[in-house]
């Protein structure tokens, strides 16, 4: 049995982010190709164009910036753009990349129209930034040799490349930087039947018998998340295996995502949690994000990240100017009555878009 009500966000079941445990599967769950790809269909068809017209010419492909929330694809999206340009992907992380020497040897080490996928990308330092800009305009780098006034800057040229970047959040990115993107494309959270036919597509590489109910059940407990939807999937086989004939079908889903605690919609303990805080501790909101993370012990990051997005998109929270709301939803579903006036803003709010 799992263990999940006094885990921290960072271990629950519904991480939306990479746990060691899904890399295992990674290698065999990864579309290669953008017609495998399930969903994003917006994103498909212009790359599809752009990727096109880029192979036609010769040309890399512009530089793309993807961004939204943590397990959408945008790690297996950069692979698939190398993969359908037919060249190398080089893969490497904002933090990773600590000297401005790290990047000038990533960037002259890439061969013609490669792809360099930087993830994290707002997370670079001003200086490895800063040789960022020539890299992309001018295929070309300065280099400082020497200290002092004897110092002087050799220009070196590169192979035109493409820089696929990634980020939760477009709006972190210096304007400088993102103003040389070409392409910005972002994820959005998928539908239930989108997640299906991904749950069903990994059921089918990883050899579970699944059926399509039982598919469903996954898909609707999975927060628009594929990462989620596929650990959901392994956690589920396993109590196929123990407890059924190995077959995932939705009776065996639905007891086995009931004993890891995650709800007809996808919330765990910590989103109820986060909810009830709201609702319970501040009267509905609006309460700020700061002083909602500090009262739950979590970084506002977290919460940022993992949380909202998911919460926003069922309409149980809502931001607005003075601070995040529970609507009338979250005290529905959360079993709570709501005050008359004062309290929580209703469901119409969901789309509100505007920071604290
Ligand atoms: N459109 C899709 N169709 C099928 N499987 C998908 C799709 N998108 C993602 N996946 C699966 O979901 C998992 C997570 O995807 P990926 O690592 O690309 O997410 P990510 O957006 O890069 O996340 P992070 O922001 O945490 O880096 C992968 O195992 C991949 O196989
Ligand atoms: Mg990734």
């Amino acid at each position: 049995m799992i263990e999940t009500s006094d885990m921290q966000f960072e271990e629950r079941m519904v991480t939306p982010r990479e746990v060691e445990e899904d890399r295992e599967a990674e290698v065999t769950l990864r579309p290669q190709t953008l017609v495998e790809y399930i969903g994003q269909d917006k994103v498909k068809e212009n790359l599809a164009v752009y990727i096109e017209a880029a192979k036609r010419r010769g040309d890399p492909l512009d530089h793309v910036l993807l961004y939204g929330p943590p397990g959408l694809g945008k790690t297996t999206l950069s692979s698939i753009i190398a993969h359908e340009m037919g060249v190398n992907l080089r893969v490497t992380t904002g933090p990773a990349i600590e000297k401005a020497g790290d990047l000038a040897a990533i960037l002259t080490n890439l061969q013609p129209n490669d792809v360099l996928f930087i993830d994290e990308i707002h997370r670079l330092n001003r200086q490895v930034e800063e040789i960022l800009y020539p890299a992309l305009e001018d295929h070309a780098i300065d280099i400082i040799m020497g200290k002092g006034p004897s110092a002087r800057s050799l220009r070196v040229d590169l192979n035109p490349f493409t820089l696929v970047g990634a980020t939760t959040r477009a709006g972190q990115l210096s304007s400088p930087l993102r103003d040389r993107f070409g392409v910005i494309l972002r994820l959005e959270l998928y539908t239930t039947e989108q997640l299906t036919d991904i749950v069903r597509r990994s059921a089918m590489l990883l050899k579970i018998p699944c059926s399509i109910d039982g598919a469903m059940e996954i898909a609707g407990r999975a927060r628009g998340t594929p990462r989620i939807a596929n650990r959901l999937l392994k956690r589920v086989r396993d109590f196929a295996d123990v407890m059924g004939n190995g077959e995932i079908t939705q009776e065996i889903a639905h007891m086995a995502l009931d004993r890891l605690e995650i709800d007809e919609l996808g919330l765990d303990s910590n989103d109820r949690r986060m909810l009830e805080m709201i609702i319970k501790g501040y009267s509905g909101g609006p309460v700020g994000l700061e002083t909602l993370a500090s009262a739950l012990g979590e970084e506002t990051v977290t919460l940022e990240d993992v949380c909202e997005p998911y919460l926003m998109q069922l309409g149980f929270l809502a931001r607005t100017p003075r601070g995040r709301c529970a609507t009338a939803l979250a005290y529905q579903h959360l079993g709570y009555q709501q005050p008359d006036s004062g309290g929580g803003m209703d469901g119409q709010m969901k789309f509100s878009t505007e920071e604290s």
